[in-house]
């Protein structure tokens, strides 16, 4: 058992090195079912935790499922033991910490490239939330710190009972900077619970945060973790991508934005979404109790 306080004080700046060559496969995409799609984090002998190449190499794997009108639904998951530990802390922070010790770049600019390095970062989260197909994320055991950014930037979380989350950040020395304490309140609407795990980083498991709204379902093991999250994201797909994602991208504009300026937003978007073929298709399939089938978008 390694725990974060005994990897830290292993990585001396002479020990950091720029990150291992990216295997592509250490992001896979695999169509579960018609469109419906499983991005995998497949580093299990790092435990999925995330270097810079492996960050990019995500934003690109999102951004394409995105665009891609044979895809209706995302699953995350990991490969092997854990979901994710977080941030790869012996090559993730090797880019940054180059930056902070290079002596030559004088202060204000080395802030200014700090920052850019913090919101690329921020951008491959971000893509799930912009990303229009509704994204589940299926975790099992643990997802601490990066994990946790990542998961509060998809629209459902499901996990299995063996499920062990950690803001870890304040652990490692940083208040958390690429999501997680700019989302978890919106998904969890607890202050003072998501300022109890964020101040003491401390171990919470699947039942506590079912209990706080953190997650939606729990599962018994692994395989049903998996077999379920299909399921929801299979039944997802069948309907009206027109519909569904019409409801993502209402959902996340009413989370930011009054009522009044969200009730704005759907009758404007419908204006013309109200006039797809979607409409009187579903209509139909309700009337003569039939499945309705959708062209791609
Ligand atoms: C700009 C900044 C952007 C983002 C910042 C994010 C911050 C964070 O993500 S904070 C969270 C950081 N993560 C951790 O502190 C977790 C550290 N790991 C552990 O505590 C343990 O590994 C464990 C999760 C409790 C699991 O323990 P165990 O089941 O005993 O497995 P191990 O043998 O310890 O691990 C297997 C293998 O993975 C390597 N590893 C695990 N975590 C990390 C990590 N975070 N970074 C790098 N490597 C990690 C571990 O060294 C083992 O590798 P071997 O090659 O087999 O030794």
């Amino acid at each position: 058992m390694l725990a974060s306080r005994r990897l830290l004080p292993q990585i001396s700046s002479r020990a950091l090195s720029t990150s291992p060559a990216l295997k592509s496969s250490e992001i896979s995409v695999k169509e579960e079912r018609p469109y419906v799609y499983n991005v995998k984090l497949n580093r299990p002998a790092k435990l999925n935790t995330f270097t810079m190449d492996m960050w990019r190499e995500f934003k690109k794997a999102i951004d394409s499922l995105a665009d891609d009108p044979k895809c209706r639904s995302i699953i995350i998951s990991g490969e092997g033991k854990a979901f994710c530990a977080g941030i790869d802390i012996a090559h993730g922070l090797s880019d940054i910490l180059r930056i902070i010790q290079d002596d030559t770049i004088e202060v204000g600019r080395k802030g200014r490239l700090v920052r850019k390095f913090i919101g690329e970062i921020q951008d491959c989260y971000t893509a799930l939330e912009r990303c229009p197909k509704p994204i589940i994320a299926s975790i099992h055991s643990h997802c601490l710190g990066a994990g946790i950014d990542l998961i509060t930037a998809c629209d459902i979380r499901v996990a299995s009972q063996d499920a062990i989350f950690s803001i870890r950040e304040v652990d490692v020395g940083l208040a958390a900077d690429i999501g997680t304490l700019n989302r978890i309140q919106k998904v969890v609407g607890n202050d003072s619970w998501t300022r109890d795990v964020a101040f003491t980083a401390r171990d919470f498991g699947a039942d506590e945060a079912l209990r706080f709204g953190l997650i939606s379902r729990i599962y018994d093991d692994r395989q049903s973790l998996l077999e379920n999250s299909i399921d929801m994201a299979a039944r997802i797909a069948e309907k009206s991508p027109i519909a569904v994602q019409g409801t993502k991208e209402t959902l996340n504009y009413a989370r930011e934005h009054s009522t009044d300026d969200s009730l704005n937003f759907i009758k404007t978007w419908n204006m013309s979404q109200l006039l797809s073929t979607d409409l009187l298709s579903s209509a139909m399939a309700v009337m003569n109790k039939k499945k309705a089938t959708y062209e791609d978008v």
